[in-house]
């Protein structure tokens, strides 16, 4: 999907809001773990009741690769399923992927060719030749982490080397890359502060902001700062969303947690 696109879907349904498909089995409904394919069924139900409030999804691999060959045989269904049922919606494989190039190469066909995702999170701490491999596959994104929601963010992230702190190194030399229009940039929604000075240096990029719900980020304040012409931000929440009810009535609940930020997303875009 090109950027265009994924701005022209935000636009129609006033929502940049990016659904987590971070399914743990001790946390979904009792009845579904009866069938043959308990993390299918419930993100088939979870998408068929949201797509409509949300422009993307961002499964977590963790929550698939934890599963053995049947989590990443779910993970194969959900994909398949979005791609084929809801096309207009953008995919992000959030796998943190990033290795010497060659290796990289092969992350990339795995998220880009044999699962079709539009995008996958790559970690930027190997360099330009572990991230250009990614960078190389037509209207495909690759989501760099720069400023990370967690606390562990500060123990190097927000380090002074050379005179910058290292998100900004991250985000300053990435732009340099072949093929550098194709990257985009996860900040978390809990440093929203530091968006402003992001802005500064990515001012049209695509955002990734996860850490909205669970994490205690705060939406307003992240559209205050990270907001730019194109909207510029894609927001996850993952266990906010999905998990607002363990009865049958899960993908009621979860479509009802949505649509209270895609209300508020709305306002905001006016
Ligand atoms: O790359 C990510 O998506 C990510 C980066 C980050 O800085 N913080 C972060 O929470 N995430 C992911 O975003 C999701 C957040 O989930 P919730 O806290 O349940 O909404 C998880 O899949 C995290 O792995």
């Amino acid at each position: 999907m090109t950027t265009s696109q994924l701005v022209q879907e935000i636009k129609k349904k006033k929502s940049f809001l990016c659904i987590g498909l971070d399914v743990d089995l001790n946390k979904i409904p009792e009845h579904l773990l009866k069938e043959e394919d308990p993390i299918f069924e419930f993100n088939k139900a979870i998408v068929d009741a949201t797509h409509h409030l949300c422009v993307a999804y961002k499964p977590n691999t963790a929550f698939y690769e934890a599963y053995g060959l049947k989590g990443w045989s779910a993970l194969e269904k959900t994909i398949n399923y979005i791609n084929k049922n809801y096309p207009e919606l953008f995919t992000i494989a959030d796998a943190k992927r990033g290795d010497i190039g060659n290796t990289s190469t092969m992350y990339a066909k795995a998220f880009f060719e044999d699962l079709a995702f539009d995008s996958v999170t790559v970690a930027p701490y190997m360099g330009k030749d572990s991230v250009e491999p990614f960078l190389t596959f037509k209207d495909k994104h690759t989501i760099l982490l720069a400023l990370t929601s967690n606390q562990g963010a500060f123990d190097f992230q927000t380090k002074n080397a050379e005179g910058k702190e290292l998100y900004k190194q991250v985000l300053e030399t990435s732009k340099t890359w072949n093929n550098a229009q194709n990257l985009m940039y996860v900040v978390g929604a809990t440093k929203a502060e530091f968006l402003a000075d992001i802005r500064q240096i990515i001012p049209d990029s695509f955002l990734l902001v996860p850490g909205v719900g669970a994490q205690g980020g705060n939406l307003q304040d992240v559209c205050k700062y990270g907001m730019n012409d194109s909207v510029g931000l894609l927001i996850n929440s993952s266990r906010g969303i999905i998990y607002a009810s363990k009865e049958t009535d899960f993908a009621k609940a979860a479509a009802s947690k949505a649509s209270e930020l895609q209300v508020e997303m709305a306002q905001i875009l006016g």
